[in-house]
């Protein structure tokens, strides 16, 4: 199959109707609900062996969407999450549990060249370049803070950043779900801050670095009354939030303006590149650049942060559904 061409799968049977038979949830947790099982019901496939399950209050609802599905489909699966949070989410809902640093190697593989099948033995992998492959996450569903017109997103709002990132980046597709307050023409929106999961000994010479980059006020999360001091990530990180005016995309630049900050403007995939730079920084919340398929499309292996398709709960009760546009004549929807 060439990058970019319609995957046709069995469809796993709808699961909308399920809603129904619920105890009726109200408001943003109703929308959220709705923007779940509809994410699943176009993004979840009988066939598929390795799901991305992501972090946060919205991701709830897909694992629940997921669970309906049933045994027969799940067992055969393996859920990889994004935290201890979404651990214990595929735990309770009896899915089978994987690592993202336990993905089988590739055992057989349609090459670039030709189609050849390649078997994972010997020094076969090596003369293919396949050497160290590991399997793909078939699709990865997570929740998100705000996502702009081009499906830019802000993520980390739960301290979950950097796992989140690992894994939408393993995925063949990442999908986003989310209710109609996260979806704004721009990043920083109503959102205020960039989340950034750094190491806590780094803390002072980041914030320093942040201030210069034209970030206001950036903070150190704390625990509030769950916790006194730092809010502490899954991987012993602190996050820092950063305040930043609100993003612009390619098209906004005008003139001189190149979005690099230096007129006070950031152009969203230079601001993730820049605070990438930072030592000390493990990974930042925006999650920007191409998406999976499009990453695949360019022949290269993992990296696609963006999300293939974001699915809003809206509060008149449909879902609203913003997929990737065509770059360089490569759809990114499936
Ligand atoms: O990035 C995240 C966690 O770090 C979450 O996905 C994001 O904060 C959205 O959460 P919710 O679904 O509760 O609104």
């Amino acid at each position: 199959m060439a990058p970019g061409d319609p995957i046709s799968e069995p469809s796993a049977p709808s699961i909308v109707h399920a809603l129904e038979e619920q105890i009726p949830l109200s408001g943003i947790e109703a929308a959220k609900q709705r923007a779940a099982f509809k994410a699943v019901d176009d993004h979840f496939h009988p066939s598929y062996k390795y799901i991305g399950i992501g972090s946060g209050s919205t991701v709830v609802y897909v694992v629940q969407a997921i669970a309906a599905k049933g045994r027969k489909i799940t067992d055969g699966m393996i859920f990889v999450p994004t935290g201890d949070q979404s651990k214990q989410l595929i735990i309770e809902a009896g899915l089978p549990l994987g690592s993202i640093d336990a993905l089988p190697p590739v055992e057989v593989s349609q090459t670039k060249m030709g189609g050849v099948a390649a078997l994972n033995v010997g020094t076969g992998l090596q003369d293919l370049g396949l050497k160290g492959k590991r399997q793909s996450l078939d699709v990865a569903f997570d929740g998100a803070d705000e996502i702009d017109d081009e499906l830019n997103c802000i993520k980390g709002g739960g301290a979950c950043l950097f796992q989140e990132k690992l894994v939408a980046s393993s995925a063949k597709k990442f999908i986003v779900v989310a209710d109609s307050r996260k979806l704004q023409k721009r990043l920083l929106t109503k959102w205020p801050t960039i989340p950034i999961e750094i190491a806590p000994l780094s803390a002072p010479t980041v914030k320093r670095i942040l201030i210069t980059l034209g970030s206001s006020d950036p903070k150190i999360r704390q625990g509030g009354s769950a916790k006194a001091g730092p809010v502490v990530t899954d991987n012993s990180m602190w996050i820092i939030d950063a305040p930043f005016p609100p993003l612009c995309l390619k098209s906004d630049l005008k003139g001189h303006d190149n979005g690099d900050g230096e007129h006070g403007t950031w152009e969203v995939h230079n601001l993730g590149r820049r605070l990438k730079r930072i030592t000390g920084v493990l990974e930042v919340g925006l999650f920007h650049g191409r998406n999976g398929v499009q990453v695949a499309a360019a022949g290269e292996e993992g990296g696609g942060q963006k999300p293939v398709a974001a699915y809003f709960g809206m509060e008149n009760g449909e879902v609203e559904i913003r997929t990737a546009k065509e770059v360089h004549g490569v759809k990114s929807i499936p």
